[in-house]
């Protein structure tokens, strides 16, 4: 059992879900910190594209781990994504990037790497607490935090608002490309369904500030200040 130095919450859910977004505002409104984990696969899946390495060999893509060093800022007013002093927070959103990040993200040796990582800046100190969002936080990076989330909407509706925001892309590549990547996703980590103990908020008839005022209603009755 881990003994955490400051309130953890940990968020999951599939693609589009809102789980950075949401997560993100619930971190500002709690005054807490917050660390997209999905943006560390995302840089490592950046760089192998920018060495050009092949996405099907498993030591190549651990040999880029070194260099990846730990440039993920946690200020939710200010996040930002470094690699070696290059600033990728915009490249690492890229559709060709979403395109490989899966294959980074099966490889067994870099899950557990990364979750080193993550699991030494939730216990790093900082602000009173911290927001912690991607696929296997609940249960995997940690199962035992005060608060868990899985953050849930039907998939037509997550297509929809990812639509929204893809304007320069057809509707059926942003469809193909949520329930791609959750269909490679999930055979790595279980995010659909919540675990024992973590909670389901669905936010399939919720507004953007509604699901943002119902997780900081959770974090605040799970761990009160
Ligand atoms: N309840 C909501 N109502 C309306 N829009 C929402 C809601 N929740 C999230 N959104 C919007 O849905 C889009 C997808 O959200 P976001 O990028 O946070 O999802 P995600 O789960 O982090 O996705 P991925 O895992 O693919 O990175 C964003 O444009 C976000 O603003
Ligand atoms: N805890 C996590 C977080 C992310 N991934 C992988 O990274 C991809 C990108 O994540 P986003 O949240 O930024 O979309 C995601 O598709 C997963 O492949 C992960 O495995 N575990």
């Amino acid at each position: 059992m881990t003994r955490w130095s400051r309130v953890v919450v940990a968020v999951d859910g599939p693609a589009g879900s809102g789980k950075s977004s949401v997560s993100r505002a619930a971190a500002r409104a709690l005054g807490y910190e917050f660390l997209d984990t999905g943006a560390a696969y995302r840089a490592l899946a950046w760089l192998g594209l920018d060495r050009g390495i092949d996405f099907d060999d498993e030591d190549a893509i651990v040999s880029l781990l070194d260099e990846l060093g730990d440039g993920i800022s946690t200020d939710p007013d200010d996040l930002r994504v470094t690699i070696g002093g290059t600033d990728v927070t915009e490249d690492i959103r890229q559709p060709r990037v979403s395109k490989v990040v899966s294959a980074v993200a099966r490889v067994p040796e870099v899950r557990t790497r990364l979750n080193e990582g993550f699991r030494s800046r939730l216990n790093a100190p900082g602000r009173p607490g911290i927001v912690a969002e991607g696929r296997d936080i609940t249960t995997v990076v940690a199962p035992d935090a005060p608060v868990r989330v899985l953050l849930t909407a039907d998939e037509g509706v997550r297509i929809q608002r990812r639509r929204a925001e893809l304007t320069d892309q057809s509707a059926a590549d942003v469809a193909r490309s949520v329930t791609d990547r959750d269909r490679k996703d999930s055979k790595v980590v279980d995010f659909m369904t919540a675990a024992e103990g973590v909670t389901t908020l669905d936010s399939t008839d919720l507004s953007f500030d509604e699901t943002v005022d119902a997780m900081v209603a959770l974090v605040r009755s799970a761990a009160p200040s």
